[in-house]
């Protein structure tokens, strides 16, 4: 099956990686060129614009940082909706808010096409490894004919009904980890300012009731400082911002997602969006008497 590739971030690049490896045919893109070379040592072929690569292939997969990234790629000179028809089908895997995503699909849908958003849970590792969680919703036709792709690049996919739905789950799930992940910071500091050893707190929160592979795995580098980028921290805050705003629109009290916001936005304020989202760990460690 050919697919095309838009955006070759952290996941992009994990994943149509993948894609090549498990025999499909995919003709990639990035804003930035260049990144395109590593993918083509793996038999990809290019695209020189977003529209180029719909107008080759019958399916076309987005993984971008952003709403604004992905409205661009769509709507902009050379974008997708250039070359979009009856008989292709556009898949947006990037997280974004419903709004994006009904903009886009209505977009792609009055020209024809068929539209699906399909936003992903799991991070760099489980792209690289086939091992996603990915939220679909939209056109059911193309859900299906997107199962081989998916099969590779997830171990689960669940079809959630209409455009937005996907958006919303995933918004969900990033607004409970992104708590998780502050407070969890804040336990890390509270052990070692009180005296114990923060090492044992891992092994003791590894054995009841809230393990979880998010502390067994970024525990003992965030203990380090070691903050490599897995999940980037600009889009955490991104999505505590897109989460909070759906709070907003369903008037529901998000008092514990606010204040994660707000350690997010304090860590990006200091310089610290590119690394992983664990590197919220620094500001909360910086709070003294
Ligand atoms: N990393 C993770 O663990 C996970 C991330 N996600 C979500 O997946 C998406 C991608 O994440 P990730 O790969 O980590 O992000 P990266 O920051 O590594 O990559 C972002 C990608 O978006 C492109 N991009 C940014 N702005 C624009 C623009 N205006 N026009 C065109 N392309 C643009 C970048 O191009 P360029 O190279 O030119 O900058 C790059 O290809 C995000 O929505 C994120 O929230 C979902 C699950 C896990
Ligand atoms: O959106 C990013 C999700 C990262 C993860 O699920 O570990």
């Amino acid at each position: 099956m050919e697919v095309g590739f838009l955006g070759l971030g952290i996941m992009g690049k994990a994943m149509s990686m993948n894609l090549l490896k498990n025999g499909f045919k995919v003709t990639v893109w990035n804003r930035t060129l260049s990144k395109c070379n590593e993918l083509v040592e793996f038999g990809a072929s290019i695209g020189e614009t977003p529209a180029q690569v719909v107008k080759k292939c019958r399916l076309t997969i987005a993984m971008l940082s952003d709403p604004a990234a992905a409205l661009s790629v769509v709507f902009d000179k050379d974008g997708v909706l250039e070359q979009i028809d009856s008989g292709k089908g556009y898949i947006d895997m990037s997280t974004v808010d419903p709004e994006t995503s009904s903009k886009i699909s209505q977009a792609i849908t009055s020209k024809g096409g068929a539209f699906l958003e399909a936003p992903v849970s799991g991070s760099k590792q489980p792209a690289e490894t086939g091992q996603l969680v990915i939220l679909a919703a939209g056109d059911k036709g193309l859900y299906e004919e997107s199962i081989p792709a998916f099969d590779v690049l997830g171990k689960k996919s669940f079809f959630l009904g209409q455009v937005g739905n996907g958006a919303k789950m995933k918004l969900v799930v990033n607004m409970i980890m992104g708590s998780m992940m502050n407070a969890f910071s804040e336990g890390l500091v509270l052990s070692e300012r009180s005296g114990l050893n923060p090492h044992d707190l891992l092994d003791i929160l590894d054995l009841g009731g809230i393990a979880n592979p998010m502390f067994r795995g970024k525990g003992p580098a965030m203990l380090k400082s070691n903050h490599s980028p897995a999940f980037p921290l600009k889009h955490q805050q991104k999505d505590m911002r897109l989460a909070l705003a759906l709070g907003d629109e369903n008037a529901v009290s998000m008092p514990v997602a606010a204040a994660a916001n707000e350690s997010f936005k304090k860590a990006r304020s200091m310089g610290l969006g590119d690394l992983d989202f664990s590197a919220v760990h620094e500001i909360l460690k910086m709070t003294k008497d």
